[in-house]
C-alpha cells in the first residue's frame, strides 16, 4: 500500500481561544475511502480544509504524495490544488453558466491566468469533459444552465468538476447533507465507485453515521477536535459512538435509518 497523505501533529486555533484541531496524526494510503464523523463543530471541515491550504494549520506537517503542504510557495500550492480534488455541501458551481462550463472548470488550474480568463480549453478536455459527465448520467444535462438543475444533478457536477482535474485525492466536505436521501445514495455510490474503480482516494465528512459506515473502507471519529477513532465500520459500537458523539448520538442518524447503531 502506498501513502498518500500523512498528517503528524496538526493543530489549528482560530484566535486566542478555538481549539479546532489538537494534535491530529493519522496516515491514508492510496485507494482508501475513509469517512471523518463527528458533532457539529468537532472540526472536521477545518481538518479538510488543512489539507489543501484552504485554511493554514497552526502547527504540525501535513504530507501529500511525498511534498509538505505547509511549506508550499504559492505557484506550488496552485499545482498541489490540481492532485486534490474538493467537493461542496453548496456544489460552489457558477450557477449561471451550463454544466460544461461548471465541469470545464476544474482544468483551469492547469492553465494561465489568459487561457483561464478566455475559457480556451482543448478538444480533449471537451471530450474528457463529456465522458465523465456520461459516466455520472448527466449527458442530457451539458448544456443546461447550473441553475436548472435538483440539488443531486449539481453535487454530480461538482464531482465532475473535481474529477476533471485527474486528481489523487478527493476532499468531500458533506457532500450529502443538503440532499434527500435518494440523492444522497446516488452521490455515495458514485464516490464509492470513483474510489473502487479509478483508484481515487476519498476522504469525506459525514453528518450521517450509518451511511458512513456502510461506504467507508475505514472511519476516522472526531470529537473536539481530537481524534477519538480511527478504524473499521465494523469496529464502530455503542462505546465508540458515544465517545464521539456523547449525548448527541440520535442527532446523526439519517430519518429512514441506522437505529441499530443507537446502543
Ligand atoms: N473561521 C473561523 N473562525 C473562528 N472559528 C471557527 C472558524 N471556522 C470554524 N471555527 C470553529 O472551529 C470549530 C470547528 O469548526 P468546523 O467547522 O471545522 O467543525 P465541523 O465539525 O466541520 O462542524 P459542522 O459539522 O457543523 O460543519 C468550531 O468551534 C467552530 O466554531
Amino acid at each position: 500500500m502506498t501513502k498518500l497523505l500523512q498528517l503528524n501533529e496538526v493543530h489549528k486555533q482560530y484566535g486566542q481561544d478555538t481549539k479546532a484541531l489538537t494534535n491530529v496524526n493519522f496516515t491514508v494510503n492510496s485507494g482508501e475511502f475513509v469517512s471523518i464523523i463527528g458533532p457539529s463543530g468537532a472540526g472536521k471541515s477545518t481538518l479538510l480544509r488543512c489539507i489543501n491550504r484552504m485554511i493554514d494549520s497552526s502547527s504540525g506537517d501535513i504530507v501529500f504524495d511525498g511534498q509538505n503542504v505547509n511549506r508550499l510557495k504559492k505557484s506550488e500550492l496552485k499545482q498541489l490544488r490540481t492532485r486534490i480534488g474538493m467537493i461542496f455541501q453548496h456544489y460552489n458551481l457558477v450557477e449561471r453558466l451550463s454544466v460544461i462550463e461548471n465541469v470545464l472548470h476544474g482544468r483551469l488550474g492547469y492553465k494561465s491566468t489568459f487561457a483561464g480568463i478566455l475559457g480556451l480549453y482543448s478538444e480533449q478536455e471537451k471530450r474528457q469533459a463529456y465522458a465523465i459527465l456520461q459516466m455520472l448520467g448527466l449527458e442530457k444535462q451539458i448544456y443546461k444552465r447550473c441553475d436548472q438543475l435538483s440539488g443531486g444533478q449539481k453535487q454530480r457536477v461538482g464531482i465532475a468538476r473535481a474529477l476533471i482535474q485527474d486528481p489523487k485525492l478527493l476532499l468531500c466536505d458533506e457532500p450529502i447533507a443538503s440532499l434527500d436521501p435518494n440523492a444522497s445514495q446516488t452521490i455515495m455510490e458514485h464516490l464509492r465507485s470513483i474510489c473502487s474503480s479509478m483508484g481515487i482516494t476519498v476522504l469525506v465528512n459525514l453528518h450521517q453515521v450509518d451511511v458512513a459506515l456502510k461506504y467507508s473502507d475505514r472511519i476516522i471519529g472526531v470529537n473536539k477536535g481530537e481524534i477519538v477513532y480511527d478504524g473499521l465500520p465494523a469496529g464502530v459500537g455503542p462505546e465508540e459512538l458515544q465517545l464521539i458523539y456523547g449525548s448527541r448520538l440520535t442527532e446523526y442518524m439519517s430519518a429512514d435509518g441506522g437505529s441499530q447503531y443507537a446502543g
